[in-house]
């Protein structure tokens, strides 16, 4: 499998006034294309951080010393390592954050998407959830809203008799055969708008046929279509036109059709009654489904990662498994790959395809799921998995000791203070990641492996 993600000795601290806190020490880790990879960890091991650094959204006190984060062939933190490496410099690293920001502006949110614990972090208190996630997509795909609005004006009753024929007839392609359709009368942006009246099933087959030959015929102005044309050629919507109220207009248009299409994609997401929900705030919403919206966001462009910050960690056991499902269900729908951070090892084990566990900001055991969680390698992974209460659970043993404060963090293995197989050479040389297993990886000096 291809790495989506490459992560290559990271180190990244934060400057405070009461010191630095060294909260990533050389993380290696690579993501492959189409897997859920879960991150384990106690509070303060880095698991945060790591997501921010990837999803390109760190306060400006991070500091990157040195190390590689790489999407496909695109460098995520250039910029910062670059001004890093020399030292600290408060102005240096903030000029590196904007250059940063602008050279991958347009990237983020379409190809890598992040989804955190409190959706109010993401959600705008002000602004209804259909605007929010239509505004998603204006900003990164508004070709996608143009080609819609532009099909419902284009096609004929007669074409969407046919499409209903076609439908009925293949029960088994009908995806296919619609999508081939659309493209050989260019009326690409209507499938998705058929698909989810098709594939609703609260309501009748006679209903569906009305609503599919109802979306014939939308009426547009001259300078309307030429702009949605120029968008859906371009998908850019930048200087519309010079007249504010004018651009204002347009702007509307679009989003209006992003309002739409948050219908289809909340109705997916199975959120009830997604026509009311899409003119509601965030906060008359309960928290599960704001985290529904906020991970509406995250994939309504369809990012090739999506990163997962203890997104059920806040929710009840009923909604935290719709949420699992929800992930299940888009790994296979759009084999999406996902970065699912939790410290509850039960949650990683039900969703992972392989789990890294975290310690003091660095990855010390990596590997599929089965084999982290039955045989555990790390003693870090044994005391974690110790501390899951499972029904049959004899005793919950919490891990002896507390996470180090990173300020000044232990030398060697930072586990060591907490270690009950310390060894001498544990306490001055950093074990290196050794394969112990296909694929299975451990940075301890029990199964041998290398110091630094
Ligand atoms: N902006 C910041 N300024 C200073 N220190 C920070 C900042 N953000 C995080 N830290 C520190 O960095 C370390 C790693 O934190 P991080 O949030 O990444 O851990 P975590 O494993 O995600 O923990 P949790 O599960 O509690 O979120 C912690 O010691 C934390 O106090």
């Amino acid at each position: 499998m291809t790495n989506v993600l490459t992560i290559r000795e990271l180190y990244l601290s934060f400057v405070t006034r009461i010191g630095v806190y060294n909260a990533l020490n050389g993380v290696d880790l690579d993501v492959k294309e189409g897997e859920v990879l879960g991150v384990a960890g106690e509070s303060g091991s880095g698991k945060s951080t790591l997501a921010l650094t990837i999803a390109g959204v760190l306060p400006p006190n991070a500091w990157i010393k040195k190390g590689e984060v790489r999407f496909k062939d695109i460098d995520l933190v250039r910029e910062l390592r670059e001004v890093g490496d020399k030292g600290f410099n408060k102005k240096k690293n903030q000029r590196a954050f904007k250059e940063l920001n602008n050279r991958l502006q347009a990237f983020r949110g379409s190809k890598i998407a992040i989804v955190f614990q409190d959706p109010m972090t993401s959600l705008n208190p002000v602004l209804q959830i259909g605007y929010q996630i239509g505004e998603t997509i204006y900003y990164h795909n508004p070709a996608l809203l143009a080609k819609r609005i532009l099909a419902r004006s284009k096609v004929t009753k007669d074409e969407l008799r046919e499409i209903i024929r076609l439908l009925e007839q293949n029960k088994e392609t009908y995806v296919e055969k619609l999508n081939e359709f659309v493209k050989s009368k260019g009326l690409e942006g209507l499938e998705d708008q058929i698909l989810f009246i098709w594939e609703r099933n609260d309501i009748h087959k006679a209903k569906k046929q009305k609503l599919i030959l109802s979306l014939e015929g939308e009426k547009l102005s001259g300078f309307v279509r030429n702009f949605l044309e120029n968008v859906a050629e371009t998908n850019r919507v930048r200087n519309i036109s010079r007249i504010p109220i004018i651009s204002r207009r347009l702007k509307s248009t679009l989003i209006k059709e992003g309002y739409r299409k948050a219908v289809e994609i909340l109705t997916m997401l199975n959120v009830p009654n997604p026509e009311k929900v899409v003119y509601m705030y965030p906060h008359e919403l309960s928290g599960g489904m704001r985290q529904r919206v906020a991970i509406a966001i995250a994939i309504v462009n369809n990012p090739e990662l999506i990163i997962m910050d203890e997104p059920t960690s806040a929710l009840d056991v009923t909604v935290q498994a719709q949420v699992l499902e929800l992930v299940r269900s888009l790994k296979k729908k759009y084999n999406s790959t996902f970065i699912f951070i939790s410290h509850d090892l039960s949650v990683l084990y039900e969703i992972s395809d392989r789990i890294a566990v975290m310690y003091a900001g660095r990855v010390v055991e990596v590997g599929n799921v089965e084999d982290v969680v039955t045989n555990p390698l790390h003693p870090y992974t044994q005391s974690l998995l110790r501390a899951v209460p499972t029904i049959d659970s004899q005793e919950v043993s919490p891990i002896p000791g507390e996470v180090p404060d990173m300020r000044t963090p232990p030398s060697g293995c930072m586990f060591h203070p907490r270690c009950p197989f310390v060894m001498d050479k544990c306490k001055n040389s950093v074990p290196l990641m050794y394969q112990v297993r296909n694929g299975h990886k451990v940075a301890c000096f029990l199964y041998g492996g290398d110091n630094k």
